[in-house]
Formats: C-alpha cells, sequence, structure tokens
C-alpha cells in the first residue's frame, strides 16, 4: 500500500552518519543517486547523500496513468514562485521541482525524449573541436542511462510504432518502458504530418534526428508503474553498506577550507530549500554575494545566471469530425470503450490506463516549418548580443551569451536541431507547443534580504529577446498549416480556439505570448554552465567548478544550452558521464 516512510532524519540502515566519506552528494535527484550509485558499485567508495526531501512511496509516484499525478501534488515539490514577469504582463510562475528521494524523476511526466545529436555538439563547441562533450562522446552514457524494453509485438504492429534497439542499453534500473496500448487516432496523427512538404519522419527517438517519433515512457514496463531515479539507482545503492542516504535534511552550504571543498553544512529540513548553495559559500557573483554581506571566496560571475526553460505557447485546436475510433474522448463519452478500459487495467494493468502523457510528438527543424530561416538567423547574428541581458551584466557571461546566439543562428538554419515541438495525444483537441530553443536568458539568484531563509529569486526573464516571439509566432502560423491547410488533417474539420485568426502580424503575436505564454515546461537548466571561463561557465568540461577544489556540479544546471526535447534523459546520460569522469578522471566507455 501506499505509505510514507517514517520521517527519519537519517536514513542509514539504522545507523548514523559518519563524519569522513569519499564524497558527498548534495540531493538525492536524478542526477545525485544515479551518480551515488555509479560510485558505491566498487563496495568499497563511501558516498553520503544528503537529500531535502522524504523518502517516499506515495501512489503519486508510482502510477503511470495520465502522468501527472507526480507533479500535482504539492508534498512532493518546492513551492516556489517565479517574481513577476515584466513581458508577462507581471504574472508569477510556479517553479516545479521534485523535493523527494528521486527529486523531479519523482514527479515527472515521464516522458522519455533524446534530444538531438546537433544539441550536444554545441555545448563541446564553446571548448573547441577535441572536446569529448559531442553527441558522440555521450552516446555510449545515453545507452548506459536507461534499460529500454521494446513495446509488445500487438500494439508495435497496430500503431506502426518503429523502434531501433542498437541505439538503447538493456542494463540500467531506469527503464524506459511501453505502454501495452495505443489510441489509432495517435498513429493518425502522426501520419498526418506525411500532408506537410519535409517533414522528416525518424525511426527511432534515440537516433539523434530530428523528425515525427515515437518514444518510450520511464516506466517499469512489468510493474507498469514510474520508473525513476529512486527505483532505478537508490534502490540498488541501498543494499550497500559504504552508501548513506540522509533524507529530510537541508544543505545550507559547502565548506570550504581556503579554496578547497571540504564538507557541508546540513541542517534538518523545514521551510523550502533555496537550492543556491553554491552562492551561499562564497563562490558566485562579488557583487551579489557583497550584497547578501556574504564574504565573496571565488568570483565567479556566471553562477546563477544562463537559466534557460522551454516556453510552452498555447495554440488549441478543436475537431468537429474526428471520426477515428477509439481516441481519448471515448474514454469520457463511450461507456463500453470506459468498462473495457478499466477491465483491461484491473486484469493486469494493460489498456489505455497505461499510457502516462503519451509516446508520439514532431520535433521539427526551423527550415521545415518556416520559410523565414535565414531572415530570423541573420537577425540574431546582427543583435547587439548584450542588449538583452540584465544591465550590468558580466562581461564574460555577455560574451557567452553571445557565442550562445551565434550557435543557435547555425541552428535555426540547420536541419539537424529541432526547434518545433507538437505533443500527440490522438485526442480530438489539441493544444501545446514548445519552444525547444528559447533565446531569452533568465537568472536564480539568491534572495540578498535573507539569503538563507528565503526561497531564491528565480525570473525566467520570458520574451527579454524579442526574437523569441518572433520564432515562437511561426511556430503557430505551421501548427495552422498541420491543421488547417494540410490535405490529411481536411476531414478532422478543425476550429482554432487560440490564439484565433485575428492575430496575424507578428505584433499581434508577441501581445498574444505576452498574456497567455508559459515560460517553463518545468526544464530548468544551465545557471552552473559548462562553458570556459571567460564564456562566463561555472564548471569545466570534467564539471569541475573553476577556482574550487574537490567540488563538481552534476545536474540539469551545467548544460551551457538548453537542449531540444524534455530534459531527464540528457540528465542521466551527464550523469553517468560524471560518474566516469570521477571515478577514472577522463570517460570510460564500457560498451
Ligand atoms: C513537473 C515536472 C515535469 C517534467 N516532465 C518531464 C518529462 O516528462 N520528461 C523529461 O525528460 N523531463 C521532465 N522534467 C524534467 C526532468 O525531470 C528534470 O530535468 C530532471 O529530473 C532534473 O534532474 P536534476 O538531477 O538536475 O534535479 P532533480 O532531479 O530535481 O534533483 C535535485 C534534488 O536536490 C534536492 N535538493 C535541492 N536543494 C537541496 C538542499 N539544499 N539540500 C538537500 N537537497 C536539496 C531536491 O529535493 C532534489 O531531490 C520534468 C520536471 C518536472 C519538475
Amino acid at each position: 500500500y501506499p505509505r510514507e516512510v517514517p520521517a527519519s532524519k537519517v536514513f542509514l540502515n539504522g545507523r548514523q552518519v559518519d563524519t569522513e566519506y569519499d564524497y558527498i552528494i548534495v540531493g538525492g535527484g536524478t542526477a545525485g543517486l544515479t551518480v551515488a550509485d555509479r560510485l558505491t558499485e566498487d563496495g568499497t567508495t563511501t558516498v553520503l547523500v544528503i537529500e531535502i526531501g522524504k523518502l517516499s512511496n506515495s501512489a503519486a509516484i508510482t502510477t503511470v496513468t495520465g502522468g501527472f499525478s507526480g507533479m500535482s501534488n504539492p508534498s512532493l515539490l518546492f513551492g516556489i514562485q517565479s517574481v513577476p514577469q515584466r513581458n508577462l504582463r507581471n504574472r508569477t510562475v510556479a517553479v516545479q521541482i521534485g523535493k523527494v528521494v528521486g527529486g523531479s524523476s519523482a514527479v515527472n511526466a515521464m516522458m522519455t525524449v533524446r534530444p538531438a545529436a546537433e544539441d550536444f555538439d554545441i555545448w563541446g563547441s564553446f571548448f573547441g573541436p577535441n572536446s569529448h562533450w559531442s553527441w558522440q562522446g555521450l552516446l555510449p552514457y545515453f545507452k548506459r542511462a536507461l534499460n529500454f524494453v521494446p513495446p509488445d509485438e500487438a500494439v508495435t504492429k497496430s500503431a506502426n510504432i518503429t523502434y531501433d534497439t542498437s541505439y538503447w542499453g538493456t542494463t540500467s534500473g531506469v527503464y524506459a518502458g511501453w505502454p501495452s496500448f495505443q489510441y489509432p487516432s495517435t498513429t493518425a496523427q502522426m501520419e498526418a504530418f506525411r500532408g506537410l512538404p519535409g517533414v522528416p519522419f525518424v525511426q527511432d527517438s534515440g537516433s539523434g534526428q530530428p523528425g515525427v517519433y515515437w518514444y518510450p515512457t520511464f516506466m517499469d514496463p512489468k510493474k507498469v508503474e514510474r520508473s525513476y531515479a529512486r527505483t532505478g539507482h537508490h534502490d540498488q545503492a541501498a543494499t550497500r553498506p559504504n552508501y548513506h542516504l540522509a533524507t529530510e535534511s537541508k544543505v545550507r552550504r559547502i565548506v570550504l577550507d581556503g579554496t578547497k571543498a571540504a564538507g557541508v553544512a546540513f541542517v534538518p529540513a523545514s521551510a523550502g530549500s533555496t537550492a543556491t548553495e553554491t552562492v551561499l559559500s562564497g563562490i558566485g557573483p562579488r557583487q551579489l554575494l557583497s550584497s547578501a554581506n556574504i564574504d565573496t571566496v571565488v568570483d565567479l560571475p556566471g553562477v546563477g545566471q544562463n537559466f534557460q526553460d522551454h516556453p510552452i505557447i498555447q495554440a488549441t485546436f478543436q475537431y468537429s469530425r474526428f471520426n477515428i475510433r477509439p481516441n481519448p474522448t471515448d474514454l469520457f463519452a463511450n461507456a463500453t470503450f470506459r468498462a473495457w478500459s478499466e477491465a483491461a487495467w484491473a486484469a493486469n494493468r494493460s489498456g489505455p490506463n497505461s499510457i502516462a502523457t503519451g509516446n508520439a510528438a514532431a520535433w521539427l527543424p526551423f527550415p521545415v516549418i518556416s520559410s523565414r530561416a535565414d531572415e530570423i538567423a541573420s537577425a540574431l547574428e546582427a543583435q547587439n548580443h548584450a542588449n538583452y541581458l540584465e544591465p550590468n551584466t558580466d562581461p564574460t557571461v555577455a560574451a557567452g551569451y553571445r557565442a550562445q546566439m551565434l550557435a543557435y543562428a547555425s541552428a535555426l538554419r540547420s536541419n539537424g536541431s529541432a526547434f518545433y515541438n507538437l505533443v500527440l495525444t490522438g485526442g480530438s483537441s489539441n493544444g501545446i507547443l514548445v519552444d525547444l530553443h528559447p533565446l531569452s536568458r533568465g537568472t536564480v539568484n539568491i534572495d540578498t534580504s535573507d539569503p538563507y531563509n528565503r526561497p531564491p529569486r528565480v525570473d525566467y526573464r520570458a520574451l527579454a529577446n524579442p526574437l523569441d516571439s518572433v520564432v515562437m509566432a511561426e511556430l503557430v502560423r505551421f501548427t495552422r498549416k498541420y491543421h488547417l491547410e494540410n490535405p490529411l488533417t481536411r476531414d478532422w474539420a478543425a476550429t482554432e480556439l487560440s490564439p484565433g485568426r485575428s492575430v496575424q502580424t507578428d505584433q499581434q503575436f508577441a501581445d498574444y505570448f505576452a498574456r497567455t505564454l508559459s515560460p517553463t515546461e518545468f526544464h530548468p537548466v544551465g545557471t552552473c554552465a559548462m562553458m570556459p571561463r571567460e564564456l562566463g561557465g561555472v564548471v569545466d568540461e570534467e564539471l569541475r567548478v573553476y577556482g574550487v577544489e574537490g567540488l563538481r556540479v552534476v545536474d540539469g544546471s551545467i548544460m551551457s544550452t538548453l537542449v531540444g526535447g524534455n530534459t531527464c534523459q540528457t540528465v542521466y546520460a551527464v550523469a553517468e558521464k560524471a560518474a566516469d569522469l570521477i571515478r577514472y578522471g577522463a570517460p570510460k566507455i564500457v560498451e
């Protein structure tokens, strides 16, 4: 039965934390538990993970049906609100991050997506041609990160699912599984992209190619339950005496001996975490530190800058003659189908209830969706990029931003990078579009008025770069083509509910986005960017914090540029690679 594990300040098979460990990991989330598992595999290396959240067996975590039960449960999340968004009519936004053993992998929507190869080549490009951060350098770690279990044969055939196991591994405790049912309407919505010129179709979501494709679910296919960092890594590490996990413990800061990380200071968790431990330890932008009366140990202007997330755009179309049956509407409208669905779930956890948020989407390059790729890329190159950052941004951070925008100008012209994402659920209305490579950059800073007790100030700075709105307008215009000017969707008789046909010009779109845009798809990254220090980087290619001995950052925040896809699979791969960097001092590929 679902239950909370009794509140134990320290979960250590009854023992208390030792005074010394080979490694201490702050945060038992997606990356933290992956690294802890790998480092303790040898049975001798000692690791302490300190996690602010509980070890929870809540059904809200394990349930796959619908995909949203984890993120709908406030007890599993940090309750942080963003600062009012100036370009979004001062709206504030909930910053969703998992606060539980497993971190965000315990609450996410379970979409198992591997972004395009070019996204990873961009990371390496900031360090020059010989960087081991590249698609080729990460592919083995993607394989190590997940255990791919193909969909069963009947559903593969009936839904026309394609996959290629050569892009996947089978050894991880974290599963990439599949539901046992797909709606025929989902397949039809994918196929309908063939009605538009130039749209690529990709055989496997792990191939690094953008296009229309099927992708798996973070799900244990036998149990039909969420598979995440807790089940895939913690549960096996917890059998080892050299792995310790302290739950409900909040790390306040890293203890430094000069510029060497010597330990961590942690307290029983009470109010929300700050997630800004680096700054609180005196590592960060000098000006910010001094306004909070914290001594600067290492002046690192990039800490907390370069914040990115995927903006979500509402573009809702409703079909009035959607005659492909069954489709998700039938779960509500058709009693016979509903009864069948419930019986299938009760019998052996099969049927529509085994679907989380779905398994099909279009991830398309900009030249495929817009004839303005070159025009917009040229406008991006010509910008004075620093104008779109906070005033007084450090010159190194501004230089890094410029390097990123020049890389994005190439990406806008490329068929190897995806900018457009439409998730296909098979439903009779469809409304969520994602801009996969936003150009604006935000900040996550300590609240200088009470840095230890108040949550960080999260500012997405949505639409700070005006070209974001121009790019997003093109995403909506293409979506209109898919629904309204496509021989393969014509029979479904779509009506545009939003933005509505009155929204046509770039300016009208800008107003629409200001009213309706969400700056987050819960993919926050970039605030400890892996970039050269002279480009505002916080960590080097080995993920070591510049200027500090014995301290690495391993999590989503090291992504210098946000990848064009949901971030969890990438975080697992980064963590797998980081474990090798820590263990062997270099990437060591064991295939
Ligand atoms: C609601 C939601 C839906 C998402 N949907 C998807 C999806 O469908 N597919 C996908 O690929 N990605 C999705 N993501 C994103 C993905 O889950 C994250 O990018 C990824 O899990 C982040 O991993 P991480 O290791 O960087 O951080 P996390 O997994 O968030 O781990 C951070 C951990 O650190 C702990 N912590 C923080 N501060 C302290 C402190 N001071 N002391 C001790 N512990 C601390 C936290 O409690 C947490 O456990 C979603 C995320 C969310 C929140």
